[in-house]
């Protein structure tokens, strides 16, 4: 195994951020219970990230994810495992020992100060005489310098979230925490806030964790993705390592649209419904499951109804088609670019276009 290299849960994973950057925070076989509940909100949970770093803890409701959050932030006891910051074991400190920002949902930011006033009131250990100027740099860098004499509800959703962001940036914290600091804007400025907020914390070597059950959102924002799946983590990695090679199937699943092939493996290839696929783990054999994305697959006239799919679904999404076709009694998804046009109810070959990723764990 080489520097890039670790293995989580049991699986390998390569990640190039996993380099020789310090340790900013490791999660150490974390559990948490509820006392009403038998099942656990998180089990035997492990990470590490380096400084610099943006985690998303990506999973469907209830699987922990705020949990998680709240454990490292220290509002909630631990039942066992340990979280070091910094190297510096934190498991059984108070919130305010820890140096963690928060950015909640809803900002909490305070509506009788302006947003300088906002800002500096998270820098209680800077001396008063230096934080207007270090509330002008933060300002600045979020581009808010022309704002800092309103109010908070005189800013739009995008600027209060800087705003939000300036505050919790200004304490200087050793992590910050973004829990689901998106929803509450609208779907065109959710992607360009993202974008800003991701650069900003890059410019600022900024270790995050952001907690969210939007894939798009975790694999844009995030240089590693956590999926948790009821309590546990299922798989973390770099997004593109992830996405095009899922854990299990509910990993696949939930990363986006998948089409989950059963085939017979042996020597780099298996043995599909679409035919033969190649592997790039070359000793899988026997009963295998392949995940191939809807843009693995390609699409091409069929001279005949013979051994071919048919078009049963067509939507139009602006640069691509999703198809839903159907072959021998199974259905496949597929998106071409949206000049590759076929009618519903046309027959078409569906092609391979790159090797498929075996899913190592059933799921
Ligand atoms: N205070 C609590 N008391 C009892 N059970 C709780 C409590 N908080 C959370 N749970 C349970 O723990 C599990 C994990 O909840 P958690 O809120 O961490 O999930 P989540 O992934 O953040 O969900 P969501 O995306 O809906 O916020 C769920 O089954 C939930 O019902």
């Amino acid at each position: 195994m080489n520097s890039r290299q670790t293995v989580v849960d049991g699986i390998q994973i390569e990640d190039p951020n996993l380099d020789s950057r310090p340790e900013q925070i490791q999660v150490d076989h974390l559990c948490k219970r509820y006392r009403a509940n038998d099942a656990y909100a998180v089990e035997d949970l492990s990470f590490t990230l380096h400084k610099g770093e943006i985690l998303a803890l990506l999973g469907p409701s209830g699987c922990g994810k705020t949990t998680t959050l709240r454990m490292i932030a220290g509002f909630e006891p631990v039942d066992s495992g340990r979280i070091f910051l910094h190297g510096r074991d934190v498991t059984h400190l108070s919130p305010q020992q820890r140096k963690i920002g928060i950015v909640f949902q809803d900002y909490a930011l305070f509506p009788h100060m302006t947003i300088e006033q906002n800002v500096m009131f998270a820098m209680r250990e800077v001396p008063k005489s230096q934080r207007p100027e270090k509330a002008e740099y933060w300002l600045d860098l979020m581009g808010l310098a022309e704002l800092r004499v309103r109010y908070p509800h005189e800013l739009s959703g995008g600027q209060q979230q800087r705003v939000a962001l300036a505050r919790t940036l200004a304490a200087e914290p050793d992590l910050v925490l973004l829990d689901e600091p998106f929803s509450n804007l609208d779907a065109s400025l959710r992607e360009s806030t993202r974008n800003e907020m991701r650069a900003l914390f890059k410019r600022a070597e900024t270790t995050v964790i952001l907690v969210t059950h939007d894939q798009a959102e975790a694999l844009t924002f995030a240089d590693t993705v956590g999926v948790m799946q009821k309590g546990r983590l299922a798989q973390i990695g770099t997004p593109q390592h992830v996405y095009q090679n899922p854990a299990n199937a509910f990993v696949a699943r939930f990363l986006g649209h998948t089409n989950l092939l059963v085939g017979n493996a042996d020597g780099g290839r298996v043995k599909t419904p679409l035919g033969e696929v190649l592997i790039a783990d070359g000793v899988a054999t026997g009963e295998v499951k392949l995940s191939l994305r809807p843009e693995d697959l390609h699409l091409s006239p069929a001279p005949s109804c013979d051994a071919a799919a048919r078009i049963v679904a067509r939507e139009f999404r602006g640069h691509d088609y999703f198809y839903t076709l159907e072959q021998d009694g199974y259905q496949y998804c597929v998106i071409t670019p949206s000049h590759h046009c076929y009618d519903v109810g046309s027959w078409v070959n569906i092609n391979v276009l790159r090797s498929g990723s075996v899913l190592p764990e059933a799921g």
